[in-house]
């Protein structure tokens, strides 16, 4: 006998790319991905620049005839029929929009980094906590299934001691032309920059591995040191490179991040891939950063003590579900649907402390290079005035 599968009611906040993106695949039917123990639900969607904006998106995207278009974040929050908002502002705009969601009584599941800085994550993770909301950031690399995968594979000592992870993830871009000093990766008024951008997951590689998998009494905070490079027209980061030490062991981390240099090993003949995690007994190897769907295992050509690694080489691939449509963002959204079912108020793949966690390494990092966004992006002083709303 099947029990009615649990639907979670969405609203979107910001009618951007990645909202685009993000609710195309919110709407493929959960079926394709081989679920039926939950279900999602287009309710709205809302634009701070207009109606008629959140009207087209929701024509462009695919939406229900049912789902209402809003003209303001304000309006959204207080639509009785939504669930958890999905926040795909710029970095400048999270912590506010959060902040109305949280006063509004809606779950959040916000686009990735939390925050500009840890003291407005911490804010964040209180609010929730108090008010028994969830909340998540949208790290939906996390959720692949190659990502878990790998954890488990790590967690379990498949490759003895982890001793170093590096990972790069980096853009060719020709950054005058394609971001001029406006766009949102460059301006510092958006809390533009690589590390807030693209930085973000290089740490989660590590993290996932160098902290996540720890049990909880050996884990602890690494020890950071970086180097940044600005984006002379605008002052923001254009090249970020972190060196971290993690207890237990000292194992390090590498994590980079350019927009003018690539972390694409297709793209140079003798780069390596982009994601390396080196144990005692091997290493894994991934090609993508953001949409893992296959690894590499690699076992040490020797092993001068203990057990040689029970693994041969051998590259893993686990394709897209379905016919392969979509992004990879809907596994992110499944789990969020699960933890409200459960009465969850964090994910335990992706919980508050590890995003507060990451928010302090790009604090040092930032303090590190001398990168400051001006008060009022660093301010944790909440008006529903002062925010786009
Ligand atoms: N997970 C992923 O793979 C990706 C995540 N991201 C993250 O998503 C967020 C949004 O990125 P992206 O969609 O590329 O950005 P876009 O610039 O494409 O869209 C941002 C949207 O935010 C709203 N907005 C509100 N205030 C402002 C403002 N002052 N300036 C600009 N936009 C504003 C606008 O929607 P409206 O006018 O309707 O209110 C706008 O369309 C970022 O946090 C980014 O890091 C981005 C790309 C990929
Ligand atoms: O999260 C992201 O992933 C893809 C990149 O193109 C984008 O800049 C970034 O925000």
């Amino acid at each position: 006998m099947s029990s009615e599968p649990f639907t979670l009611r969405w609203g979107i906040l910001a009618t951007g790319g990645i909202a685009k993106t993000f609710t195309k695949d919110l709407l493929i039917d959960v079926s394709t991905r081989d679920i039926s123990d939950i279900k999602h639900s287009l309710v709205a969607a809302a634009s701070s620049t207009s109606v008629s904006r959140a009207q087209d998106f929701l024509a462009e995207v695919g939406a229900p005839l049912t789902a209402k278009a809003h003209g303001s974040y304000t309006s959204l929050v207080a639509d009785p029929d939504v669930d958890i908002v999905y926040i795909a502002t710029p970095h400048s705009h999270h912590y506010a929009n959060a902040r109305l969601c949280l006063e509004a009584g809606k779950h959040i599941l916000c686009e990735k980094p939390m925050t500009v800085n840890a003291e407005q994550t911490k804010i964040l993770i209180d609010i929730a906590r108090e008010k028994k909301l969830f909340l998540m950031e949208a790290v939906w690399t996390r959720f692949f299934p190659v990502s878990k995968e790998i954890r488990e594979f790590v967690r379990e000592g498949g490759l003895g001691e982890v001793k170093r992870v590096w990972a790069d993830v980096s853009f060719w871009t020709d950054v005058e032309k394609a971001f001029g000093t406006e766009h949102r990766m460059v301006s510092m008024d958006l809390a533009g920059g690589v590390l807030l951008d693209l930085g973000v997951y290089s740490l989660t590689w590590l993290f996932q591995i160098l902290y996540h998998i720890v049990p909880e009494p050996d884990r602890g905070f690494p020890s950071v040191a970086s180097q940044l490079t600005k984006y002379k027209p605008t002052g923001c980061d254009e090249s970020t490179s972190m060196l971290l030490s993690f207890p237990p062991n000292g194992a390090h981390g590498i994590a980079t991040t350019n927009i003018r240099v690539s972390h694409d090993a297709s793209a140079t003949a003798t780069a390596s891939d982009p994601i390396r995690i080196q144990g005692t007994l091997g290493d894994i190897t991934v090609s993508s950063p953001f949409r893992p769907t296959s690894y590499t295992l690699i076992p040490a050509s020797s092993v001068s003590r203990g057990t040689p690694a029970s693994f041969e080489r051998k590259t893993v691939t686990r394709a897209m579900p379905g016919d392969g449509h979509g992004h990879g963002m809907f596994w992110e959204a499944d789990e969020c649907a699960r933890c409200i079912r459960d009465g969850k108020l964090e994910s335990d793949d992706m919980p508050w402390a590890e995003s507060e966690a990451v928010m302090r390494v790009m604090d040092r990092v930032r303090e590190q290079g001398g990168l400051v966004y001006g008060e009022g992006l660093e301010s944790v002083v909440w008006e529903e005035k002062g925010a786009v709303v």
